[in-house]
């Protein structure tokens, strides 16, 4: 029987099935539903009912999230319901924090050394190759490190299993894993598998340490692995109460160890469990929810579940193809900007995220939104710490702190640099690991020249080490230490050791002269560097975790030191985006889709989605890539796009093929971004639950002549790309009219050669206008032909930014030219181009041509008023000061603007007012419904782009008066 609301408030946001779930007495349940359906919302008002209403003590519930991120949140979301700071005691946080809170607890119990180190995914890549070096083992060392990973990961349950499959080279592999074990404990490491592997041990032999647990609570429960299922059981070990949430659709970290079985084998393990399902999606619009079932459902074999959308259709999802990488990006840069202005800043740059498969593919896009200024984040990429500096930086925090760590201090040994050979720190550190000591050991050694080392270095290197590195290091360790002890003295803060380091290694000078491009930039990284931890550390002194309960009997080490705590923290980070202190501006995210999960945005983008990049040519697993794409989709709240270039962004441009998931699909997509006209604007008001800004204030604050429609780039790059080379052919004297043997004019200057899966850049003698049509005046917007100030523009931006690319002086070039539809691909180019005098490019249009006038057709006539003007309440068609017909309900049994059924049909009529101010009537390209298509058309709709390929009529316009 679902509770009511009155009996707690945290049940009044909360649906029938969820409130039961919240409310349940049933010492296990399982929430099982689909994304957007509150799972996370549930699991976070259940922690604040056992606390608030049952009478849990905080510190007596284990919460483990899957990301850092999600623990955050969860975190300030359970600290805003229960409004007191209690929830400062839960032990939340990913798998890895809790278990590695309780080893630096209790860690002595199971031998486990003080002040242990965590060895991050580099160190464990460097010490196996050097392991199979060494033993001269066959092994692939990064098959060698997952096999080891997935040994750890599966828990002692699938030990004797995996062994048994793995017969061939399973020696090998064992001696391998023993090696490597050996060698993180020469080193105090414990790598991440290590940290749930270690905690297993701890909470096996010493169960009173967690004899205070209450309950455990689990978040994406789909993706434990076996070791994580066995720590979630030792935690409730005492009271067995557990709630999990999960979806196995969203199953997507298989490569991780991830058990899809664990679903099953709780309800096995614990026969009362209470099962709810959540029915409801409140995230996505309808339409979003359906395609993304779409996919999901090709997996055949999949756990069915219900899932409802509670709110409106919306517009349709978009898949666009693009001509590149490159093209993709800057048309997802345009989209961007098109979208947040024409909501009128409703949406912001941190609504919209760009997801995507792996973390490579981001080049082009974060190259893209830099040039056009727009502020992102990424997350699941390359971060912050993964920078060389900081690297380097927390390196010698990391052998400060503990100096048996071989590989850290290798990878400092020569940085500044002492005179050291990469050959001689690799043989030190192999003579250290042979003799089974640390290489800051045999350094020492040396230093105090006991010859019986064997590798043999240089003097002026030795001096350097000694009088440098080792006094370094061995001054700021002491003075660490003589702080610690002596309680009196000036505390040696963490933000104090971090400048002194700074200052003994010189280290604005060093990155001066080993950076001279970019070395402000660096230092200026080193600097933010140092707020972190000036930040870390008084947010540890004001909110940080408290220590875990004192359990009566169980000696609990208390963790007082900063510096074990920061770095942990950074080696556990992997997904949480730190550094880049910027949280407070709303960024644009970029994500691999991985560490997207159990988030939401209202504008997402998934770019490439083409088979190799989707289903990845390196995975083994077809159905966990389909989850993938499901993941992604399904992060959506109002407009999601998918799109896929012709040509890879790989080196060698291979020609892509439309992701198998989506194809048999993709005729369910619109073709490209949707009218953003006021019936789509509520929806998205409605489902983002912010104030729609009036039309006025949409409109004013555009940009003249800004382009309210996704159509500055050809809808189906292929067509445009042939049209283009027909074009050339006809008008290069060219007598064959195969394509293929044409050949492009090589451009003069760097970047001539072009490039498979670039844009086409070409030039010639000279053109005429309407071989230049993209930039005439003809298209949406008014355009003079003399040079127009420069106006910040979607194109713009990607076309200056191209044109400053090709030159220094490419960026003074017009934007106007770029406001327009291109008109075919590449059109931005060629406006970068002749705009840039480096180029010694002839004019677009010749000086005699410049007066030619168009041969007139038919004129048009404005579009017929068919509503009386005291009607016009708001709607003006797009770039018209001609009024337009508004829908009527009769008419449309779909909002206006949202564009569904079959492709052909047109979409609805726009409804912004003019962009610009002035009395031309311009006949906007097919798409604006309500206008007499130009003769030679002809009925069925043509996509502007295609237009612009067939026979056609010149389109005329009335001038302004
Ligand atoms: N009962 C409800 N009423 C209104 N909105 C809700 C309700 N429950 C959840 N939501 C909203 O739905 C969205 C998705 O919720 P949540 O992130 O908890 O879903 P989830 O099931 O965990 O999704 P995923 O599995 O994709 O991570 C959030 O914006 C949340 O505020």
């Amino acid at each position: 029987m679902a509770v009511s609301s009155q009996e707690h408030p945290i049940l009044g946001s909360l649906n029938d099935a969820q409130r039961r779930a919240v409310s349940s007495n049933a010492a296990t349940v399982a929430i099982l539903a689909g994304p957007g359906s509150g799972k996370t919302h549930t699991l976070t008002s259940r922690v604040v009912w056992l606390i608030d209403h049952v009478g849990y003590r905080p510190e007596d519930v284990v919460v483990a999230t899957f990301t850092v991120k999600a623990a955050r949140e969860m975190k300030d979301r359970i600290g805003r319901a229960l409004g007191d700071g209690r929830e400062k005691k839960i032990v939340l946080g990913t798998f890895h924090s809790i278990a590695r809170r309780y080893l630096a607890a209790y860690g002595r119990q199971i031998g486990l050394a003080p002040k242990f180190g965590i060895a991050d995914d580099n160190d464990s890549r460097n010490i196996i190759n050097r392991i199979c070096k060494r033993l001269q083992l066959t092994l692939d060392p990064p098959a060698a490190r997952a096999w080891i990973s997935k040994k750890k990961a599966g828990g002692t349950e699938g030990e004797s299993k995996s062994a048994k499959k793995l017969s061939v080279g399973l020696q090998e592999l064992q001696k391998c894993y023993d090696e490597y074990q050996k060698q993180l404990k020469l080193s105090n490491l414990l790598d991440y598998d290590d940290l749930l592997v270690r905690c297993v041990e701890l909470l096996r032999k010493l169960p009173s340490c967690v004899s205070n647990i209450q309950t455990v609570l689990i978040d994406e429960y789909q993706d434990t692995n076996g070791i994580q299922y066995e720590l979630m059981k030792l935690f409730a070990q005492r009271y067995r109460r557990i709630t999990v949430v999960g979806d196995p659709d969203q199953s997507i970290y298989g490569w991780r160890a991830a058990e899809i079985q664990n679903l099953w084998r709780l309800l096995r393990e614990f026969p009362g469990t209470a099962e709810v399902s959540l029915e409801e999606n409140y995230r996505s619009s309808q339409s979003i929810l359906n395609l993304s079932l779409a996919v999901i459902q090709q997996d055949k074999n999949r756990y069915k579940k219900v899932l409802k959308p509670v709110h409106s259709k919306g517009t349709r999802p978009v898949l666009r193809r693009l001509k590149s990488s490159t093209t993709e990006a800057d048309w997802i840069v345009s989209e961007i900007r098109r979208t947040l202005l024409l909501t009128g800043n409703m949406l912001v740059h941190s609504d919209v995220a760009i997801l995507l498969r792996s973390a490579a593919l981001s080049r082009h896009i974060e190259s893209a939104l830099g040039k056009a200024g727009i502020p992102y984040r990424m997350i699941g990429g390359f971060k912050f710490y993964d920078r060389a500096e900081i690297k380097t930086l927390l390196d010698y925090l990391r052998v400060i702190h503990q100096p048996e760590n071989n590989d850290a201090l290798g990878r400092i040994m020569n940085v500044p640099r002492r005179g050291i050979g990469e050959g001689t720190i690799k043989n030190l550190i192999e003579e250290a690991e042979q003799s089974s000591m640390s290489l800051w050991t045999l350094l020492w050694k040396h230093c105090r020249g006991d010859r019986a080392a064997k590798t043999r270095i240089a003097k002026h290197a030795e001096q350097r080490i000694s009088g440098n590195l080792l006094r370094i290091l061995n001054g700021l360790r002491k003075q660490i230490g003589e702080a610690a002890s002596d309680k009196t003295a000036t505390p040696f803060s963490l933000v104090d050791l971090i400048q002194q380091l700074l200052k003994a290694l010189d280290f604005e000078k060093y990155l001066h002269d080993t950076h001279p491009d970019d070395h402000e930039q660096r230092w200026a990284n080193v600097l933010e560097f140092v707020n972190l931890a000036a930040d870390f550390s008084r947010e540890l002194n004001q909110e940080g975790d408290d220590p875990l309960p004192e359990i009566e009997g169980v000696d609990q080490a208390i963790e007082a030191e900063v510096l074990p705590r920061f770095l942990a923290n950074v080696a556990l980070a992997s997904d949480a985006q730190t550094g880049d202190k910027q949280e407070d501006k709303p960024l644009v995210t970029i994500s691999t889709i991985h560490a997207a999960k159990g988030l939401e945005w209202p504008i997402v983008f998934v770019p490439a989605v083409y088979n190799g990049s989707i289903p990845h040519a390196r995975s083994e697993d077809s159905d966990e890539e389909r989850r993938l794409l499901y993941v992604a989709m399904t992060r959506a709240q109002c407009l999601l796009y998918l799109s896929c270039p012709s040509y890879s962004s790989s080196s060698n441009g291979e020609r892509t093929e439309l992701s198998s998931f989506v194809n048999p699909i993709n005729l369910a997509f619109a073709k490209k971004g949707p009218c953003l006209d006021r019936a789509v604007l509520e929806q998205i008001a409605h489902i983002v639950r912010r104030p729609l800004p009036s039309q006025k204030a949409i409109f004013g604050s555009l940009p003249p002549m800004h382009c309210t429609e996704d159509n500055l780039f050809p809808i189906d790059p292929d067509e445009a790309q042939k049209a283009t080379n027909t074009r050339r052919i006809g008008s290069g004297g060219c007598s064959s009219t195969d394509a293929s043997r044409f050949k492009r004019p090589r451009l003069s200057g760097p970047g001539a050669s072009h490039e498979l899966g670039q844009e086409p850049e070409f030039q010639r003698e000279y053109t005429t206008t309407m071989e230049q049509s993209s930039s005439f005046t003809f298209s949406v917007g008014f355009v003079q032909s003399g040079a127009a100030p420069a106006r910040g523009t979607d194109a713009a931006v990607s076309s200056t930014a191209r044109a400053s690319a090709a030159g220094p002086s490419g960026s003074a070039r017009p934007t106007h030219m770029a406001t327009r539809p291109t008109g075919r691909p590449g059109a931005s180019q060629f406006s970068a181009q002749r705009m840039n005098p480096a180029n010694t490019v002839k004019p677009a249009m010749t000086p005699e041509l410049a007066g030619h006038k168009l041969g007139l057709g038919k004129v048009p006539t404005r579009p017929e008023q068919r509503t009386q003007r005291t009607q016009l309440v708001k709607p003006y068609a797009v770039f018209s000061s001609s009024p337009q017909r508004p829908r009527s309900p009769q008419e449309s049994n779909h909002p206006a603007g949202v564009e569904e059924g079959d492709e052909n049909e047109p979409p609805g009529e726009p409804t912004q007012p003019a962009a610009c101010l002035h009395v031309t009537t311009c006949i906007g390209l097919g798409g604006l419904g309500g206008y007499k298509k130009p003769a030679g058309l002809g009925i069925k709709r043509i996509e502007p782009m295609a237009q612009l390929t067939k026979p056609f009529k010149p389109l005329t316009m009335n001038r302004p008066r």
